[in-house]
């Protein structure tokens, strides 16, 4: 970042270095709300809440047909859950998911208890599917509602002690849970995994597992064992899925993956000797693995995903769609095609 700075012009910088001190003191307040239980109740109730429904989040469409995340003042959260026969305390277990660029503390509640439809009406929205909500929200939200639904399902999960059976109890922020009679204190859990897209330099290699949609290609994924580091992940990962042994890894990204629970996706290129590309395929853990050529791949970019005509004969081929980080990986290797890097 630092290396951009020095060629941006002056205004440029100007602004960053606000935006930075803004986002510093953002980071240190979201901190505090975690440590500190009347700082963080009294920000729950000068901030928002987003609501769930049995871990379904809840959306509205607007006149203009975009889905959006509708944010609730506690004042007014308070006042449905009155009118909805509950007690309007029950906004004080919401948890704690960020703060705003207008210092808003924001904080999501999941309000399986009550009658699904009837907080519908008085909110003026839908209960839908997370997986639903994720491709059809814009931008930040999508991360928020992934955010929230992981740690509301966290919080439902681990409600006693595993090594006591008593009952836990959460903090204000909902950012941990301690059990009393031992003192042990749980946080929520990511489970690593490694996702790579493997090159020979020429072909990108992509794989399917039977459960995915048809026609649906990826990069190859798998979750770390404990004690390994994450470059031996991603080689014994090829290694067991495809036979084929990783000569070169570089790091791309990262995104938090709510689906079907916690995994933090750490995203990278790897490479295969031109000489070793020889595919051998764990046929327990893929039904295909096969290496694909720049046309191709830039031919299923240009397909709208998921295809609108998916029983399609022969199937066409296609990536993950763009809030996936598989399909961030796919564009780069294009684009490192198009454009080889000259070691300048
Ligand atoms: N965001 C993306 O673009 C993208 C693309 C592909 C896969 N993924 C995700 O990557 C994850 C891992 O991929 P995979 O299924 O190929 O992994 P994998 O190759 O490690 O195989 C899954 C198996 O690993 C075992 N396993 C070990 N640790 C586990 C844990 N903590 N949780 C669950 N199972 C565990 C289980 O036996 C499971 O059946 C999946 O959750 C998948 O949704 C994301
Ligand atoms: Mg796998």
């Amino acid at each position: 970042m630092l290396r951009c700075l020095r060629v941006l012009p002056a205004r440029v910088t100007r602004n960053f270095s606000r935006w930075c001190s803004n986002y510093v003191a953002r980071m240190r307040f979201i901190n505090r709300l975690k440590e500190d239980e009347g700082a963080c109740l009294t920000a729950l109730e000068s901030g928002d809440v987003f609501l769930y429904h049995t871990l379904a989040p809840l959306l509205r469409k607007t006149q203009q047909g975009v889905f959006q995340l509708p944010l609730l003042p506690f004042k007014d959260l308070e006042g449905i859950l009155n009118r909805l026969g509950k007690d309007g305390s029950m906004v004080k277990d919401s948890v704690l998911i960020t703060c705003t660029e207008q210092n808003r503390a924001l904080f999501c509640l999941d309000v399986g208890e009550l009658d699904q439809q009837a907080v519908e009406k008085e909110c003026g929205g839908n209960f839908v599917d997370l997986r639903k909500a994720f491709f059809t929200l814009r931008g930040e939200e999508a991360p928020l509602v992934a955010r929230g639904q992981a740690l509301l399902r966290w919080h439902q999960g681990n409600g006693f002690c595993s090594a006591s059976g008593k009952p836990t109890t959460r903090n204000q922020a909902g950012s941990q849970r301690v059990c009393h009679s031992n003192g042990l204190v749980y946080y929520p859990k990511m489970s690593p995994v490694i996702i790579t897209l493997v090159s020979d330099g020429k072909r990108c290699l992509l794989a399917r597992q039977a459960s995915f949609p048809r026609g649906m290609f990826s990069a190859l994924a798998g979750f770390c064992d404990m004690g390994e580091t994450l470059e031996e992940t991603l080689r014994r990962e090829v290694a067991e899925e495809v036979g084929l042994e990783v000569v070169s890894v570089r790091y791309s990204g990262s995104q938090h993956w709510p689906f079907p629970q916690s995994s933090f996706m750490v995203a990278c290129h790897a490479t295969v000797s031109p000489g070793n590309t020889q595919v051998d395929v764990d046929h327990e853990e893929l039904e295909e693995a096969r290496w694909f050529t720049l046309e191709e791949i830039r031919a299923a970019l240009k397909l709208r995903t998921p295809p609108r005509n998916p029983r399609d004969q022969p199937p066409t081929i296609w990536v993950p769609p763009s809030y996936a980080i598989a399909h961030k990986l796919i564009r780069e290797w294009v684009d490192d095609q198009e454009h080889p890097y000259d070691g300048k």
